[in-house]
């Protein structure tokens, strides 16, 4: 792996301010390490030198830890003192389950991977952006499988719609081009992760990324598991060296997008909207049927899509039903700073 000379070994790592400053007068003994992969029983991590074990305490519950999560280490006996507070954390709800699936920590950059042809899907890119919203982390759809259509621009086009400022590329993803059109936000120290549908080629992108047969190439508890329609799919949580000096990990099991327990992710995605808002006669306008609405008025001109309200709509509707309202110690209803 080549960095840049002013880089530490920890922060080619991915290690910045932002987890130094954590680092209590009493702790400076003890060793900061990353984790590579988490594992029912156990959790690998990496540190300047390389993949290292860590111990963990006998209370210790891995599923309280994500790939990408900093960690402080007794650095005789490997054990787990602490885990450091996370920079973005992407998450989802479990189905059934009373509780959040994370899957990745740390993450600078989300790249949201679709192909050009019928797993195209704008409310389903719209379900990853507002993952990424609320993660914290930076948004870039990646459009794979450019070299098989001739009108790659359209799904581009498309794309750049659905958010402000939204940064899409399209590519191959078997070909060495790829590095160069994703290289703005893999560089040293950085993290970026994958999500999308089975098939469209993440697995390919993160080859390409590795550099195949390169000795950077670093894997970390790699597995497959079998889905519940019984396919074997990727399932490696795991952190992957790029040839450029960043970090990318393969994010499986956030198939099924619900949305859930967002506050501000929404708004980000929909600010054409939002920004509508404050013009309407009503302060409390549902942009339903109110005289006097903005955002009807955008509808009637034709400056926003009609599709694009109801899916607003719809989206804040599943968020607040499927948002679990807290229960606090005596029973008191904990109200979430929900706009809507
Ligand atoms: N022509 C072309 N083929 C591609 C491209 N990206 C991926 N493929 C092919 O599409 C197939 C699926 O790619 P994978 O990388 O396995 O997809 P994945 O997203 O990792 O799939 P899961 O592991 O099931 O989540 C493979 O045969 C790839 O070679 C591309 O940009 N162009
Ligand atoms: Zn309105």
């Amino acid at each position: 792996m080549t960095g840049s000379n002013h880089s530490s070994p920890l922060e080619l790592l991915g290690w910045s301010d932002f987890f130094a400053a954590q680092v209590g007068p009493s702790e400076t003994d003890l060793a900061p390490r990353r984790v590579a992969s988490v594992h029912r029983a156990r959790i690998e991590a990496i540190d300047a030198n390389g993949p290292i074990g860590l111990e963990l305490p006998v209370n210790a519950n891995t599923a309280d830890f994500a790939v990408g999560d900093w960690v402080l280490a007794d650095p005789l006996t490997a054990m787990l003192v602490r885990r450091l507070d996370r920079k973005t954390l992407l998450q989802r709800r479990t189905e059934g389950r009373n509780g959040q699936q994370l899957a990745a920590a740390n993450v600078d950059t989300l790249f949201i991977v679709t192909s050009c042809n019928a797993d195209f899907n704008p409310a389903r890119l719209e379900r990853y952006l507002i993952m990424s919203n609320q993660a914290g982390t930076t948004s870039v759809v990646v459009l794979t499988k450019a070299d098989t259509v001739a009108d790659a621009d359209t799904f581009q086009q498309q794309t750049m719609a659905l958010q402000r400022g939204l940064p899409v590329v399209v590519l191959n993803a078997r070909s060495e081009d790829a590095i160069l059109a994703l290289e703005p936000w893999c560089g040293v120290g950085q993290t970026v992760a994958l999500v999308g549908s089975s098939g469209v080629g993440k697995s390919t992108l993160v080859n390409t990324l590795a550099g195949s047969g390169s000795e950077t190439l670093q894997k970390t508890g790699e597995i497959r598991e079998h889905d519940a329609k019984g396919r074997h799919t990727t399932t490696a949580r795991s952190l992957h060296a790029i040839a450029g000096g960043g970090w990318v990990i393969d994010t499986p099991g956030i198939r099924t997008l619900y949305v859930s327990d967002v506050t501000d992710g929404i708004d980000t995605l929909f600010s054409e909207i939002t920004d509508l808002a404050p013009l309407c006669r009503f302060r409390d306008c549902t942009h339903a049927h109110e005289p006097g609405c903005a955002v009807q008025a955008a509808v009637a001109s034709g400056a926003l899509a009609a599709d694009r309200l109801e899916r607003w709509r719809n989206l804040l509707e599943e968020n607040r039903g499927r948002t679990p309202v807290l229960t606090g110690p005596r029973g008191n209803k904990i109200v979430r700073k929900n706009k809507y």
